[in-house]
């Protein structure tokens, strides 16, 4: 299983699983995964005016790079958008223009995507996304709202996983291929029917054609989601989205967040993991909603997860993998085909996971 180093100067080693867009194009009549978009440009003022004037009441949220507005575009039938307003701090601006680069030159409807921008003279720049009426799987997973509601069933939280999975693969097998470096629950959002939006993609970084840039950007993330293995600029991989989404669908499949401290241990790996080689993968389950009923689905939910945290990052498994994976698993909560995706036996893969002593 190969995979690709965003090593300086290191060739693309490309995953085995991996759909070539040349040879299978999707059918005609799916939606395509992906496209360049058209951007509209707006007048600050404008985007001041529909935020009223960025008002509390329009806040949808804030993070470390700055706050995130709802706003009706009076101009576009009353549409819904958000607007993204940076705080002025220089690296956040760096991060800023950086999810306008990589956000400007792809589309699809596994991201929040880009509409348009703001770039007035003497004015913040503005960044204006799609509108997420159900705001963050992390808020979704952690609230006692209705949408957590909405996500109490196993199928619906494969259906995300496997929708957020689809989302880092199509990022890692674009040529060059993009490394999201920041896949959590707070940067999946969920549209009017549920389903999961990667956004985000201000630490995004393209490999390869910016060799320069990954041998000059130190390591970054969110703790908890972090992969250990990278430690420094040339450890970059697509490996390293990889751990990230293997913490999240340990929080999907837990309801545990990445790392709490309420908790011993806090960090969400070092607690599932000793437990699935304990033979207790039961639980690791969301006691909300019971461990899943089909044996199967129990056990190799949960050692999906397991492979994608491997702390040997060869060993982790290519996100095409993943989503064959995940895939057979939303089948395979009506039947029982797992021994055909040979993905192995569960007992086998708890002896290789992390740097443990096999128990
Ligand atoms: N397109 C959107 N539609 C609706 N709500 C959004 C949208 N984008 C962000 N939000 C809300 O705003 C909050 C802050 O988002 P933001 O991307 O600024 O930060 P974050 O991802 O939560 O944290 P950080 O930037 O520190 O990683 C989100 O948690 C979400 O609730």
């Amino acid at each position: 299983m190969g995979y690709l180093s965003c090593k300086a100067g290191s060739a693309v080693a490309v995953s085995s699983s991996k759909p070539s867009t040349t040879t299978k194009p999707p059918p005609p009549e799916s939606p395509p995964e992906e496209t360049r978009p058209k951007l509209r440009r707006f007048l600050h003022r404008d985007l001041e005016s529909a935020t009223n004037g960025f008002s509390p009441t329009n806040l949808l949220g804030r993070g470390s790079h700055g706050s995130v507005y709802k706003a009706v575009l009076a101009s576009s039938s009353s549409r819904l958008v958000a607007v993204k307003r940076p705080s002025k701090s220089r690296e956040i601006s760096r991060e800023f223009h950086n999810e306008f680069d990589i956000l400007s030159k792809i589309r699809s409807p596994r991201f929040v995507n880009l509409l348009g921008y703001s770039a007035d003279n003497a004015k913040e720049p503005l960044l204006v996304v799609e509108f997420m009426p159900h705001g963050s799987l992390y808020d979704v997973i952690h609230s006692d709202s209705n949408t957590s509601v909405a996500i109490s069933t196993w199928s619906k939280r494969i259906k995300v996983a496997l929708q957020i999975a689809k989302a880092v693969e199509l990022l890692h097998s674009r040529d060059p291929p993009i490394i999201h470096r920041d896949i959590k629950s707070a940067n999946v959002l969920m549209d009017k029917n549920l389903n999961a939006k990667l956004g985000d993609f201000g630490l995004a970084i393209r490999c390869n054609v910016e060799d320069h840039k990954v041998k000059s950007t130190p390591p970054a993330g969110t703790m908890g989601y972090l992969d250990p293995d990278y430690v420094t600029a040339d450890r970059l991989s697509t490996k390293t989205d990889v751990f990230s989404f293997g913490v999240l669908l340990l929080e999907i499949i837990s309801g545990r967040k990445a790392i709490d401290v309420r908790y011993s241990p806090s960090f969400i790996v070092d607690w599932a993991i000793p437990m699935i080689k304990r033979g207790k993968i039961g639980g690791i389950y969301d006691p909300m909603i019971g461990a899943p009923v089909d044996v199967s689905v129990r056990n190799h939910l949960g050692l999906v997860a397991a492979k994608c945290v491997r702390t040997c990052r060869e060993k982790r498994p290519g996100m095409g993998e993943v989503v064959g994976w995940l895939t057979g698993l939303t089948q395979s909560v009506r039947s029982r085909r797992w021994d055909e995706l040979g993905i192995g036996n569960p007992c086998m893969m708890v002896e290789t996971v992390g740097s443990r002593p096999v128990e």
